[in-house]
Formats: structure tokens, sequence, C-alpha cells
């Protein structure tokens, strides 16, 4: 089994394993299952998900009547060799494709592999009349872990896609399923698949799919093999000015979409920031993520939720509400970590930051060896704004000059 830390062997700079390496040592990473096992139904001429189109020609009776099988090695092989894991043109590409895919599963469920199969039930828990649709899909090693729940690495058995899938257990006892907190937990991971089924933006972290069994609750989403900002953060130190400016449009560009949409992040740290190998940026984790019906009014029931070093002073004293601008607060606090490889208020207790905040209501200080230019100096005051209605938009601070970088600019990876 690999640890966080020893699994990073090929030569990228990414702390977790490429697809391509995963795919070398596919039964070092999907140790539960028998990867070369032919088990996959595999119809002579069978295209791959990625090129099949609503096609009901029907098909000769031999053809149809004599399925190959196919072992999970072989079906993921060939998703790398038709699609291999670059940039994010692709990325977005592949990730309609796979939603396709299941589509089209759900129309035709086929339940056959028993220990291979795991049935998905309505992608909605609030619809449950639709069929349920079916994806085969193996678990990988622990790739994560929130206060919410496990996440694993998965492959989707009948694409050969990687996926991330978080994952919590249901209450089994009778204990269990009164107890406040296994309550939370589900009703947690329920909201964040709620939150993010219908987001599609290139920054934001792609949903493919929810599962219920009686054992466990999972989401599916794209997986992203960058690691985190924080992460890259602790292992390579302060990033280059030009991919802190190149990070932070990314991350302005996921939360104008999300703004638009009617979502709060609340959450927004460089922890929930991962990063595709070519350097995309990707908004995760929707756990507390908030719905409203207007983005720019202050939510009078608003509660302190979020992680203190990167909450905004509004949030501390929720009792007039906040808005929006609480994530361009946060923001701010993921563009210091970028600038001073620290976390915000590196140094101070979550409770001393607290009281602080609340007082002073003043952003995280950026230590006097850090020279920063009077572009990012403008930058961080806007995010700083005492008063949320005087920090800008995410879709106004995302034309700041700060940003501005050569047209022909592209992330070579971190030093
Ligand atoms: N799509 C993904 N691809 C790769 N790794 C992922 C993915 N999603 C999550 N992870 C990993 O799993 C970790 C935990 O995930 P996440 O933060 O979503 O869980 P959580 O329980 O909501 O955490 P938190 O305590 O921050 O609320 C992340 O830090 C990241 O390392």
């Amino acid at each position: 089994m690999h640890s966080e830390s020893d699994s990073n062997s090929g030569t990228t700079w990414a702390p977790r394993p490429p697809p391509a390496e995963i795919l070398e040592r596919l039964e070092e990473y999907f140790p539960e299952d028998d990867v070369d096992e032919p088990v996959m139904d595999a119809p002579s001429g069978d295209p791959s998900p990625a090129e099949t189109t609503a096609d009901d020609t029907p098909k000769p009776a031999a053809e149809e009547h004599a399925p190959r099988k196919k072992s999970i090695r072989v079906v993921a092989a060939e998703r790398h060799r038709t699609n291999p894991d670059s940039g994010a043109g692709l990325a977005a590409l592949r990730k309609r494709n796979t939603k396709l895919w299941v589509d089209r599963l759900e129309a035709a469920p086929t339940y056959s592999q028993a220990g291979l199969e795991r049935p998905l039930p309505s992608t909605s828990a609030a619809s449950p009349a639709i069929a349920r649709p079916v994806f085969r899909w193996v678990r990988g090693e622990l790739i994560g872990r929130g206060s919410y729940g496990k996440v694993y690495l998965g492959l989707n058995a009948n694409t050969g896609e990687m996926m991330a899938v978080k994952q919590v257990e249901m209450p089994q006892t009778s204990d269990d399923k009164n107890d406040p907190r296994t309550i939370t937990i589900v009703e947690t991971l329920k909201h964040e698949s709620e939150t993010l089924k219908d987001l599609d933006h290139p920054n934001i972290v792609q949903y493919l799919g929810f599962e219920e069994t009686p054992q466990f609750m999972s989401i599916f989403l794209e997986y992203v093999p960058g690691g985190s900002i924080a992460s890259c953060l602790r292992k390579h130190g302060r990033f280059d000015e030009d991919v802190t400016m190149s990070f932070t449009s990314q991350i302005l560009s996921g939360l104008e979409y999300l703004h638009s949409q009617g979502i709060l992040h609340r959450n927004l740290k460089g922890e929930n920031i991962l990063l595709e190998t070519s350097g995309t940026c990707r908004i995760s984790d929707f756990a507390i993520a908030q719905r409203t019906d207007d983005i720019d009014s202050a939510d009078a029931h608003a509660t302190m939720q979020g992680t203190v070093f990167w909450m905004a002073p509004e949030v501390i004293d929720a009792k007039k509400g906040y808005n929006a601008k609480i994530d361009i607060w946060s923001v701010g606090c993921v563009v210091s970590e970028m600038w001073t490889g620290q976390r915000p208020w590196s140094g101070m207790e979550a409770m001393a930051v607290l009281l602080h905040v609340y007082k002073t209501k003043q952003g995280p200080p950026i230590p006097d060896d850090i020279n920063l230019s009077p572009l990012a100096k403008d930058f961080r005051q806007k995010c700083f704004a005492i008063q949320p209605d005087e920090r800008p938009t995410a879709a106004k601070l995302r034309l700041h000059p700060y940003l501005e970088l050569p047209p022909d600019w592209e992330f070579t990876g971190f030093k």
C-alpha cells in the first residue's frame, strides 16, 4: 500500500500518482479486486464510452450473442490509450462523456457480474422514481481523509476512468442511527452531492455520481492527481508569483460561476483547492456550501461556518448575516497562503484568531520579509475590505491588473 508521501515516485511534482502510474501498478492501487480476472462484458466492436453516441442500429445476431470478457486492467488501459490525462480541455470533454455514459446505463441497466458491480440508486435522493443507473466500479486505496468521510481512489470498470470516491459508512446499529454525529455525517455527504450534481465548470471538481448501499454512501468525483494548493505549498514552499496569479484567477473564475449559481462555498482554503498536473485548479469540498436565492443580500439565518483562519469577520459575528463576499475574504486568505507558504495567521491558535478578527476586522498579516508589489497590495486590500459591500465581486476581482499574465504563459510545474 502507498502512503501519501511515498506514492509520488513518478516524474511529476504532484503528490498523488498520475493515472499512467496507477495503470502500471493497478494491482497495488486496487488490492481489493483481481484486476486481471476477465469479468467485463465486451461485445466485439463495442465502442469506448468516450466515442459512444446514441446508436440504436441493430447489430448482427452473431455479434450480439458473442460477448468477450475483458479484465479491468484491459478496460483501464484502453481508456488511457484513447484518453490520456492531459489538460483541462480534454478533461472537460472526458467529464461530459462520463456523464453521458452513466445516463446511457440508466436507460438500460445491466446487472451481471456479482461482486464487481454496485448498483447506483438515482443520482438525486429526491427523485426515487428514476430507474437505478449502474456503473461497475472498484475501490482502490485511501487517498484522503476529511472531517466528514474518507476519500478512495476508484475505477469505473465500465469506462476505465479513474475517480475519487468520497465515502461515509451508513449507520448499522440502532444506537448509530440515533447518534447525531452519524446523522450529520450522512446528511452532509447527501448535501454535498445535491450541491455538486448540477455544477459544470473547469475550475470546480467534477461530480460523476452518487451511490447509497446498506453499508456506504458514496459520491464519485473526477480524480484530481495534483493534490491541494496547501499540500503543494507544504512540499514546494511558496509559489512563484506567476503561479499564484494563475491559480488566483482560476479560483475566482470558479467562484464567479458558483456565485452565479446562487452558491456560497463558505470553506475556501488552500486544502480545498485541488490541482490537475496541467496547473488547472478545481475548487472542491462542498460539505458546507450554501444555496441562496440572492447572493448579495445578507442571510438573517446565517451561522458561523467554515475554518477559522480563512473566515471573514462577518462570519464570526454572524448576527447581521452575511453574503457571497465572505468567499472573497477567503480568497484573500488563500492568496496570502500562496504568497507566504504558510496558513493565514501562522503561529496563532484558532481561538486567538477568532477574537482578533472579531475585534480588529483585519486580514492576516504578511511577514516583513515578503515584498508585495503595489498591485498585489491593492488586490489584498480589496479582498480584506472591512465592509463586505466594498469587496469586489469575483467577476470584478478577476479583472484586477495584479492577475494579468502574458497571454502565452503556461504552468510548467513547481521548482
Ligand atoms: N477529486 C479528488 N481527487 C483527488 N483527491 C481528492 C479528491 N477529493 C478529495 N480528495 C482528497 O481527499 C481529501 C479530503 O477530501 P475533502 O476535503 O473533500 O473531505 P472533507 O471530509 O469534506 O474534508 P474537510 O475536513 O476539509 O471538510 C482532500 O484533501 C484531498 O486530498
